[in-house]
């Protein structure tokens, strides 16, 4: 289960203002049930929990566990929503150092020159054992014209097909829309395998389709286990959404007070890129029509140590999400040394996790007294099951609290005003 506090926020709150805003939070959960929202007809990642395709769970771990032996390097190429959650959930759960399966890279999420000059020559580059590297490419693009994945896929796709030939049509994955957009030309043409990514679910929104489970599966994570973690997510908030809707209200109504940023941070560095996903689902979901907190990641306590002041003592527009495991899941204690040079001693035989987790009692109970309102969101133990629960509690989140600010979660028209403009200066 996803434990939500909000203990720590709700004293900065009036009782008024929290039960007009928890008003506002039921009416919207109301909304998302029975599709009465503007943008209900892109509620489709609802219905793929509701509703588990099995079938295609088992077919893209198939495929994942194909690619797995045979891949020494798989690349996920796509932006935004089609590479934040597969990223977010394999850093999650992956090794720090070495791997345990084919190197993940990531490509056609930005337009640097540098990156994908030298990952072409990386790319090349053979074997310690003298063989070319076996790579394996998914593209992934709903719209299939994104600039920046279009772009790297371009570039990309010329090497494996000189690389491979006419095999080249093996090691090339496409997830894209079903018949719109650009990429299906080219799979018409080329004949490379397909997922699709259904109409009703929008990029952000789409990590439990193939858009994040192909390369979660590449990357050796189960996920049935994480599906499935989210599909009881569903139905336990289905059956009864409180603590969302406590959270949702309670959003709401610092919003309401003025506040414009929330850092949503993490002491566990495995999870830094789950913030970033957390940031495209929120900001592009709650940022219209003048409204919205700014939705931004810190890493503690790494980032105490550079925006830890601003926190404490600057402008005071802020509140923040703690991102918490609960369990530990590194045994290392500090060890004892004599004569106690760095004066360590006095924490010898403690578990880093032990040293963390007062770092972080002591965080909420410093920024607390600087007037920063906290809300802690916690699970249990790191693993595919809590991660796919925390990824439904944060859809559902988003779907309630922006709902209450009476905006449209579900669309993204501020987007295309930097496309256009880079479009036209390029002369397209
Ligand atoms: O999957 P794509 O169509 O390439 O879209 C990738 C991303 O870029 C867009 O500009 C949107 O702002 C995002 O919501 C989307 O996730």
């Amino acid at each position: 289960m996803i434990k939500c506090d909000i203990g720590f926020a709700r004293k900065f709150i009036e009782d008024d203002a929290y039960f007009k805003a928890r008003k506002k939070a039921d009416n919207a959960l109301d909304q998302l049930r029975d599709k009465t929202g503007p943008g209900s007809e892109w509620l489709g990642w609802r219905d793929i929990l509701a509703d588990p395709n099995d079938a295609e769970l088992e077919q893209i771990g198939s495929l994942g566990e194909e690619i797995r032996a045979k891949a020494d390097v798989f690349i996920v190429c796509g932006i935004g929503g089609s590479y934040l959650g597969a990223k977010a959930v394999i850093d999650a759960l992956s090794p720090h150092f070495g791997s345990n399966g084919p190197e993940i890279l990531f490509a056609g999420h930005h337009i640097g020159g540098k990156y994908l000059e030298e990952m072409l020559t990386y790319l090349k580059e053979p074997k310690e054992d003298g063989s070319a590297k076996n790579i394996y490419l998914n593209v992934i693009s709903k719209s299939g014209s994104t600039l920046e994945t279009a772009l790297a896929f371009r570039i990309l796709r010329e090497l494996l097909e000189k690389m491979y030939g006419e095999d080249s049509s093996e090691h090339i994955i496409c997830t894209t829309s079903k018949e719109r957009g650009l990429l299906n030309k080219v799979i018409d043409e080329k004949g490379y395998r397909k997922f699709i990514i259904p109409e009703d679910v929008g990029g952000r929104y789409s990590v439990l389709t193939p858009v994040g489970l192909l390369p979660i599966a590449v990357a050796g994570i189960d996920i049935r286990t994480l599906f499935y973690g989210a599909v009881s997510a569903y139905n336990q908030y289905e059956d009864n959404a409180e603590d969302l809707l406590e959270y949702a209200a309670l959003r709401n109504a610092i919003h309401e007070s003025g506040k414009t940023i929330d850092v949503f941070a993490t002491f566990e560095p495995e999870l830094t890129s789950l913030g970033g996903w957390i940031q495209q689902l929120l900001g592009e979901s709650e940022g219209k029509e003048g409204k919205g907190i700014f939705p931004t990641v810190a890493t503690f306590s790494t980032d105490l140590h550079s925006l830890g002041q601003f926190i404490q003592q600057g402008q005071r527009s802020l509140m923040e999400t703690f991102i918490i495991v609960e369990k530990p899941f590194s045994k290392l204690r500090v060890n004892e040394i004599e004569g106690d040079g760095d004066n360590l001693n006095y924490l010898a035989g403690r578990s880093f996790h032990e040293i963390n987790t007062k770092a972080r009692e002591g965080t909420t109970e410093a920024h607390s007294e600087g007037d920063v309102p906290i809300v802690r969101i916690s699970m249990e133990t790191l693993n595919a099951e809590n991660i796919g629960k925390l990824i439904y509690f944060f859809e559902l989140l988003t779907g309630i609290f922006v709902y209450s600010l009476g905006v449209n979660p579900f669309n993204q028209p501020g987007v295309e005003d930097y496309k256009k403009a880079m479009y036209r200066l390029l002369g397209k």
